[in-house]
């Protein structure tokens, strides 16, 4: 399968003048071409990120890709320069964020705000640009497309701005779309609609999509593959049905345990116990092995490799294959048996 995203080893250092912290540390992950990858963990886990530096929109001054490669098309992106960035943001690789009302600019029309991605990397007429954007808002399911083009966005719901939002990532015909908790401040029904959105719009425009969530259900619902980040590391990676049927990573686990789907009623919600480690907490060894129901001595003292089983990839220790062939993740796949 074609890969359209690869990112290799990928580690970020924020060095805020009093303190170096590294909040991804050597991660690993794909989409492929016209796949819905989903990225879960718990807050603070590092996708956002991640998200970020595919995007190239990291803080500058604070932050560093110190290794790592992220591979958009066979293009090195942790290389490129802001200027390169900005031709191929909004254009071949867009992202939507959680809360559309910041991410929109109370003090322009929709129309303005829609024309400037279009005007950037489109040469078109200015009666284009209407008639494109006005195709894209139809696109999303907006009712009344040819009059909010001309409204502010106090004038629209939540589940409206959102999809201006999807309109505003879709104008270009992006090759890739980021999902960063599109739906999280959304009320329920508004949320399935979204999510629906999404998928049809995924199908339509032969996109690919990375979906940020916290909610496995959601991921259930959208996704094709997963990968689990925990403490900014990718911790389990699989296809979705697999995922669910077999999760082999204990943090993994306890994310499915903790659905309320899988918990009796009136029965007292299953929680993991914890929380993930400041990036300047952890310590050597398995990064979850202060939470893990099923730490033992070497969790507390070496780091877990990933291993490999096919297309289900876990860093714990319990997958220690003894005796059966799994890789290293990456080009250099080191084979243990
Ligand atoms: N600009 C920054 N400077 C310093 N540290 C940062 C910065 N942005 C994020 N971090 C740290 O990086 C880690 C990962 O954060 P990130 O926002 O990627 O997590 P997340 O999994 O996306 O969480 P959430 O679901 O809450 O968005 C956290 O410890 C966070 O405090």
């Amino acid at each position: 399968m074609e890969k359209i995203l690869q990112v290799k080893d990928l580690r970020i250092q924020f060095n805020n003048g009093k303190e170096k912290i590294q909040p991804i540390r050597g991660v690993y992950f794909h989409v492929n071409k016209g796949e819905t990858l989903g990225i879960v963990g718990e807050s603070g886990c590092g996708k956002s990120v991640t998200s970020l530096s595919v995007m190239g929109l990291l803080p500058q001054k604070t932050s560093e890709i110190v290794s790592g490669e992220i591979l958009f098309n066979d293009r090195d992106l942790s290389k490129l320069t802001e200027r390169e960035f900005r031709k191929l943001r909004g254009n071949e690789i867009s992202m939507i964020f959680q809360e559309p009302m910041t991410s929109l600019n109370p003090v322009f029309t929709i129309g303005k705000q829609l024309s400037e991605p279009l005007r950037q990397h489109k040469k078109m007429s200015k009666s284009k640009i209407r008639e494109t954007i006005i195709a894209v808002l139809k696109q999303v399911g907006l009712p009344r497309a040819e009059q909010i083009i001309d409204e502010y966005p106090h004038q629209l719901s939540g589940g409206m701005r959102q999809r201006v939002m999807i309109s505003l990532a879709l104008l270009c015909q992006p090759k890739l779309m980021i999902a960063d908790e599109p739906t999280t401040a959304l009320d329920v029904t508004i949320q399935a609609q979204i999510l629906e959105l999404l998928k049809n719009i995924k199908r339509k425009n032969d996109m690919s999509l990375i979906l940020i969530t916290h909610d496995l259900s959601v991921v259930a619902e959208m996704c094709d593959r997963v990968v689990v980040m925990y403490a900014g590391e990718v911790v389990e990676e699989a296809e979705v049905n697999e995922l669910f049927d077999q999760p082999l990573h204990p943090y993994t686990q306890g994310l499915i345990q903790s659905l309320p789907s899988n918990n009796k009623r009136k029965s007292k919600l299953f929680s993991i116990q914890g929380q993930v480690p400041k990036p300047s907490e952890i310590k050597e060894g398995c990064v979850f092995a202060n939470r893990c129901p099923f730490v033992f001595g070497k969790c507390l003292t070496e780091t877990p490799p990933s291993f490999q089983k096919g297309k289900h990839i876990s860093k714990c220790w319990l997958q220690d294959p003894e005796g059966m062939e799994v890789k290293h993740i990456g080009e250099s796949s080191t084979v243990i048996s």
